[in-house]
């Protein structure tokens, strides 16, 4: 198998660089929408303002600590205040942060960083919903590693006023240590995903809350530069959590084909599944993609998403033991006369050693180094996932959002919800409420 996954992602890797349609589709004119919150009256920035109709970039990262799926969260939001920020007229585009330097992503020896979307996600696909250019194509464009203005975003010192929830924005002194310097030239540096020559104009704080869309008055008349990028985006909160624009955004989060064939080939390979025989065919075009509810067969085997390591040194009462969770497993495959059962686990060696143990014909995807250092742990991650998709029955871990990504996925496919939102119970756990099914909006 090395050697095909090899020259699968080659070939896939000349085929996707070579496009240079990374500009914007073609997009209706939109009616204004009423603007609030915006700073207070005279608030005035010193930076030069752009032309009215020129291009806008927005730029964007999360908190380091945060993994792979929540920040694919992240991306939601901001798709989805670029689309309030065309609507006011702006032509906004959205600039994918280059990814690396996650936590999680542990294999050692591997160069995971300044790592493109297009390694896992289909670009024109994400095209299709709201303009978006990769961060090298933001320096091309854009004459050089600059970024006119970073908006480090926070929360209220104070919290909550009153006990009342309410929805604003204000330019307010940094309360956490900033993640810039000023280097000799007066310019800011920080951690820019890598890119060491990445300098940044002008920093401030801003406290927020409220929904993504909450930041577009700000953007379009507080800080009229060319670049803006806003740090900390995680601060936001999702416009319409699963409404239609939520689903929009994440059907067009379409994995990159060749992960998406490595994972089919695994499955033929092993779990003696096929799209035709599991009624699972996806179109490639995500906008036609239109599965009838409970449509969907899957492969014959059960798929586990077991998160392990910093979810179990919490001691968190809704993640089971090794034990708990081989237990239930067994419980499932008799149940639902399923001989295979897929696992998809961050646990550690020692772990899966004991769990191996357990269930010695349990089956996992594990790339030899040769196709890891191409696949990257973001692409394993992946096709863990694409398997876990593909399931007759597949059970997660509780507010996992890898799982959550594995549970939608399943609804796009057409599977019936019984079978997807799953999750394990801790050992002692009394009251085990599982996940909420999220319908898609088309
Ligand atoms: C406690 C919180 O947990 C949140 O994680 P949670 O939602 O599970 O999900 P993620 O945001 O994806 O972060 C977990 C990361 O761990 C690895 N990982 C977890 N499970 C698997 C698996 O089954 N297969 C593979 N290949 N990799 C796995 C992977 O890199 C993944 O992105 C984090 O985002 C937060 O930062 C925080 O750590």
């Amino acid at each position: 198998m090395a050697f095909s996954i090899f020259h699968l992602v080659l070939l896939y890797l000349s085929s996707t660089y070579s496009f240079s349609a990374f500009f914007l589709g073609v997009f209706a004119a939109f009616a204004a929408v009423k603007s609030e919150n915006v700073f207070s009256a005279g608030h005035t920035s010193t930076i030069p303002i752009a032309a009215a109709r020129d291009l806008r970039y927005l730029l964007y990262d999360v908190n380091p600590p945060e993994g792979f799926n929540l920040r694919r969260d992240v991306y939601i939001r901001m798709a989805s205040l670029v689309k309030t920020l065309r609507k006011e007229g702006g032509d906004w585009v959205l600039v994918l942060p280059p990814w690396g330097r996650l936590y999680h992503w542990q294999s050692s020896d591997i160069d995971q960083i300044r790592i493109p979307w297009g390694e896992f996600f289909s670009i024109t696909s994400l095209q299709a919903n709201v303009p978006v250019i990769e961060y090298e194509e933001f320096i091309a464009e854009n004459g050089g590693p600059f970024i006119d203005q970073v908006l480090v975003l926070q929360n209220y010192a104070e919290g909550w006023t009153e006990g009342k929830w309410e929805e604003k924005v204000d330019e307010r002194p940094c309360f956490d240590k900033l993640m810039y310097y000023k280097d000799k030239q007066g310019y800011y540096r920080g951690w820019f995903w890598g890119y060491e020559e990445t300098r940044a104009r002008n920093v401030t704080c801003v406290s927020a809350q409220g929904h993504a869309s909450i930041m577009a008055p700000v953007l379009q008349r507080n800080y009229t530069v060319t670049s803006v990028m806003l740090d900390r985006a995680e601060t936001l909160l999702h416009d319409v959590y699963a409404g239609k624009d939520y689903w929009d955004t994440r059907r067009s989060m379409v994995f990159a084909k060749h992960l998406r064939l490595i994972g089919d080939e695994f499955r033929a390979k092993y779990l003696n599944s096929t799209d035709d025989r599991d009624l699972t065919t996806y179109r490639e075009d995500w906008t036609r993609m239109r599965a009838k509810p409970g449509s969907a067969k899957g492969g014959p085997y059960l798929a586990v998403h077991l998160r392990r390591k910093d979810f179990i040194w919490g001691h968190r009462e809704d993640v089971p033991s090794l034990k708990g969770a081989v237990k239930t497993i067994s419980n499932l495959m008799k149940k639902h006369k399923l001989e295979k059962v897929f696992i998809a686990t961050d646990a550690d060696g020692e772990e899966l050693k004991e769990l191996k143990g357990m269930l010695p014909h349990m089956v996992r995807f594990e790339p030899s180094q040769e196709d890891l250092e191409l696949l990257k742990d973001g692409g394993v991650a992946i096709i863990d996932q694409w398997i876990c998709s593909h399931a007759r029955f597949f059970i997660g871990t509780s507010v996992s959002t890898f799982s959550f990504r594995i549970h939608e996925e399943r609804e796009i496919l057409g599977f019936d919800p019984k079978t997807t939102y799953n999750r394990f119970c801790g050992d002692a756990e009394k009251e085990c409420e599982q996940p909420t099914h999220w319908k898609i909006v088309y």
